[in-house]
Parts: structure tokens; C-alpha cells; sequence
């Protein structure tokens, strides 16, 4: 067996005539050309792409966005830039000294204007929005080959616990393909960036332990949200050698996502439209461990700042992995209902309530000690304090906004 493929060299050259030589030839440059030419695997975004990235201009764009003030900061790439977390993130990084280039597909789960406008913000502070999607694989790797980037916090993801039930694919597409497609591109990368990712409070599920502790049981999700954040758990675990996952317990605050009760809350209520308050069993009253988000940007930039980069590459291990989970949480949970007297009173408009009874988890409670050792991290921020400052946020962006689109109109 060993001796065979020697013996089918030796055999087979020696032979050839001139025309076959000749054939094979123009056959193998033929083969080179296809190869050469060809356009590259497709992926979702491909039809995008050559409208949104390449060239000359866009790489400069990037490498000077991702430029950090000196060589004692970061070089960092932030997924969902344009979104809720990752656009206080970015900004964050920014103002600190690191070099930000962001990466988002700007799709249109929620008003994508809202993402358009955050990416306007972070133009000003001189970060780059990519335009391109986590499971476009030839974009990162490009993104990799441009930029050593130091560090990649990957926020991009389909958020939301119960669109899950319209939209199922979707959170297959983001949390699970997507995800797994920014690991390879971290493991492929030389040097490998360090990594921190957005997992959820909601991977606790039916637990009643509380306060929810990282080591407490995950294997009992309420929703396909939950279930696919915990399953990138498990994959950081088996594709990263080193890895920190933040598991965030319900982040409000300013430039907020529509999709989540404080702030549709604050828009039916403007509206005079009744809005639903979920009960439990019995009655028993639904609460979140509502966080901030400058306490959220807080908890991340201490996990930036530990991270460690992987221990080695190609399946070997150089040293003992750095494998994180942490809670990024309140510990103060607050009923639904006390949210929404909350807001009435900011508002000064009494909301239309309905009480339905749902499938939502019953409550979220954060223990946070693993995070106040490691990464010193401490919220301060009460909900009254952080929804007046989100309020005060949406009335003037909506009135700015709603006062523009009038102009246009007229
Ligand atoms: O902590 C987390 O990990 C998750 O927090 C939120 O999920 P959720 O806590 O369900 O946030 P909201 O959808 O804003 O709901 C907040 C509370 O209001 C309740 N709610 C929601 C909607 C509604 O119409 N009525 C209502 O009472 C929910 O049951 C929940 O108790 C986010 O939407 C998730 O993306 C995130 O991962």
C-alpha cells in the first residue's frame, strides 16, 4: 500500500505522449482559470456584498477605524454594532483609546432606522459599520486578513423570547450558524483574537434556585431563544480554546430595542393603547432583574480587559483554557407591574393594563459575585433612575424623529 503511490508515478509519466502532455496541460490551466475566476460559496448575504464592502476605499476605512491610539489599547471587532448592546459597547471602546470596527446586517427584526441611527452616532465617534452578515464567511475572514484584531465581542444575534415561536429559523440562522461562523473565523485568524460573546439570563430557564448562580443547572430552557443561546454555550466550549460569555439579565436603557415591554410599553401608553401585563400561575406576579445598560458596558469592558486569547491552535492546547460564564445581572428583581407604575408616573399618563396569563419565565434574579471578583463588576443603577433616563431618551428622539417625518411629509 505505501509503495503504490510511487509505483503509479513512476508508471504513468515515463508514458505520456506529447499530445496527451499537451492535453493535460491546457486541461489544468483550464482548471486554474474556473478556480481563479469562479465567485466564492454563496451565503445570505452575497447578493449584498458587492454593493456594501470591498475595494480600495473600504478596506482603508476599516483598517483606520480598527487603528488604536496607542499600542497599549485594543484592536477590537464588535458584531450587532448597530444594535442595543453593541452600539454603548463600540461607542465605549472607542472613547477609551481602542480601535472599533463593527459588523452589522442591519436586518429588519425591528425598525432598522433605529440601527441606522446608531450607526450615525457611531460614525461621529469614528467607528466603521460593516455592512455584512456573521454567516458570510469570506467577509470575516477578510475582516481577519485586513486587521490582527486583538479582540472580537460578538453581540450579533436574533434576540427576542417570543418571536421564536413566528420566526424559529432565525434564531437558528443568527445564534447557532452565525455564531459558529465568527468562532472558525476566530480560531482560523492569526493571531486569534480573544473572545466575548452575549449569552442570556433567559439559558436559566425553569430554574427556581435563586439568586440564579453560574454554576447552578441550564438544561431546562423555556423557549428556542434560550435553547440557542445555551447551545452556544456548549459550542464556544468545543470550538474556542478560550472564551467569555456574559449572560445579561434583561438591558435597558437609552437607544433600547422596540421589541421589549419597557419600550413598547412607553409607546402604547403615549398611545392610550392597553398594554398586557403576563401573570403566573395563581396570579403570582412576572418580575425581571431589569439591568442598565451603562452597567452592561461596564461588565463587558471588564470582560474585554481579562480576557485571555486562546491557548493554541489546530486542536493543540498550550495551556489551560480560559473558559468564562458570567452574569451580568440587577440583583433586584422587579415585578412587571411595578415597571409599568414606573413608567406612568414619568410619563404622567395612567397606562390601559390587561393581566393575560403566559409562558414567560416567572422571574430572573442574578447572583453576581463571580463577575464582582473577576471583573469588578457593580451596577448602580436602580430601574427608576435608568427608565427616567431612557424616557427622557424617547421623547426626544420620537419627537425629533416624528417632527422630521411630518416635515418630509408636508
Ligand atoms: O434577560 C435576557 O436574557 C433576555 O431579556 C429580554 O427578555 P425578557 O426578559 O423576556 O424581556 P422583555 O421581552 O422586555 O419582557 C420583560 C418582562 O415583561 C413581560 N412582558 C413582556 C411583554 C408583554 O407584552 N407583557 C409582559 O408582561 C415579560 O414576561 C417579562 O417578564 C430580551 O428580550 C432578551 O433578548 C434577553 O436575552
Amino acid at each position: 500500500m505505501i509503495d503504490r503511490p510511487i509505483y503509479i508515478h513512476r508508471r504513468i509519466w515515463p508514458n505520456y505522449s506529447a499530445t496527451k502532455l499537451f492535453c493535460y496541460t491546457i486541461s489544468a490551466a483550464l482548471i486554474l482559470f474556473l478556480i481563479f475566476h469562479s465567485p466564492p460559496p454563496q451565503t445570505p448575504s452575497d447578493h449584498r456584498r458587492a454593493a456594501t464592502y470591498g475595494g480600495l476605499n473600504w478596506e482603508k476605512r476599516v483598517i483606520t477605524s480598527a487603528r488604536p491610539r496607542s499600542h497599549h489599547h485594543l484592536s477590537v471587532l464588535v458584531t450587532g454594532a448597530a444594535g442595543f448592546v453593541g452600539s454603548h459597547v463600540a461607542a465605549a471602546l472607542k472613547r477609551r483609546g481602542d480601535g472599533v470596527v463593527g459588523l452589522d446586517n442591519f436586518n429588519n427584526y425591528y425598525d432598522p432606522s433605529l440601527k441606522r441611527a446608531r450607526q450615525k452616532n457611531l460614525e461621529r465617534e469614528g467607528v466603521f459599520v460593516v455592512e455584512g452578515d456573521i454567516n458570510d464567511a469570506v467577509l470575516l475572514n477578510k475582516l481577519f486578513d485586513i486587521v490582527a484584531f486583538t479582540h472580537v465581542v460578538h453581540l450579533a444575534a436574533q434576540a427576542g423570547v417570543r418571536y421564536a415561536m413566528q420566526n424559529p429559523g432565525s434564531y437558528v440562522h443568527s445564534n447557532i450558524a452565525g455564531l459558529v461562523s465568527v468562532f472558525e473565523a476566530c480560531k482560523l485568524a492569526n493571531p486569534q483574537p480573544s473572545i466575548v460573546w452575549a449569552s442570556s439570563s433567559s439559558v436559566y430557564g425553569l430554574n427556581s434556585k435563586v439568586p440564579f448562580s453560574e454554576k447552578d443547572k441550564t438544561d431546562s430552557p423555556a423557549s428556542l431563544y434560550a435553547a440557542t443561546k445555551k447551545a452556544g454555550e456548549e459550542i464556544a466550549h468545543t470550538i474556542l480554546h478560550s472564551s467569555t460569555g456574559l449572560r445579561f439579565f434583561t438591558v435597558y436603557g437609552p437607544w433600547g430595542r422596540p421589541d421589549m415591554a419597557y419600550f413598547f410599553f412607553t409607546k402604547h401608553i403615549l398611545k392610550g393603547k392597553p398594554i398586557s401585563i403576563f401573570e403566573g400561575p395563581n396570579h403570582g406576579s412576572v418580575a425581571r432583574d431589569f439591568t442598565f445598560i451603562d452597567d452592561i458596558v461596564k461588565g463587558c469592558l471588564g470582560a474585554i480587559d481579562t480576557a485571555q486569547k486562546s491557548t493554541g491552535s489546530g486542536g493543540k492546547k498550550k495551556g489551560v483554557a480560559q473558559l468564562r460564564v458570567f452574569n451580568l445581572g440587577n440583583t433586584s428583581p422587579v415585578p412587571v407591574g411595578k415597571l409599568v407604575s414606573i413608567l406612568e408616573r414619568l410619563l404622567k399618563v395612567k397606562a390601559k393594563r390587561n393581566v393575560p396569563r403566559n409562558g414567560d419565565v416567572l422571574f430572573t434574579h442574578a447572583n453576581i459575585s463571580y463577575a464582582q471578583k473577576e471583573l469588578r463588576y457593580e451596577p448602580v443603577t436602580d430601574l427608576q433612575t435608568g427608565l427616567k433616563k431612557f424616557v427622557n431618551w424617547y421623547l426626544d428622539y420620537y419627537s425629533v424623529n416624528g417632527k422630521m417625518k411630518k416635515k418630509n411629509s408636508s
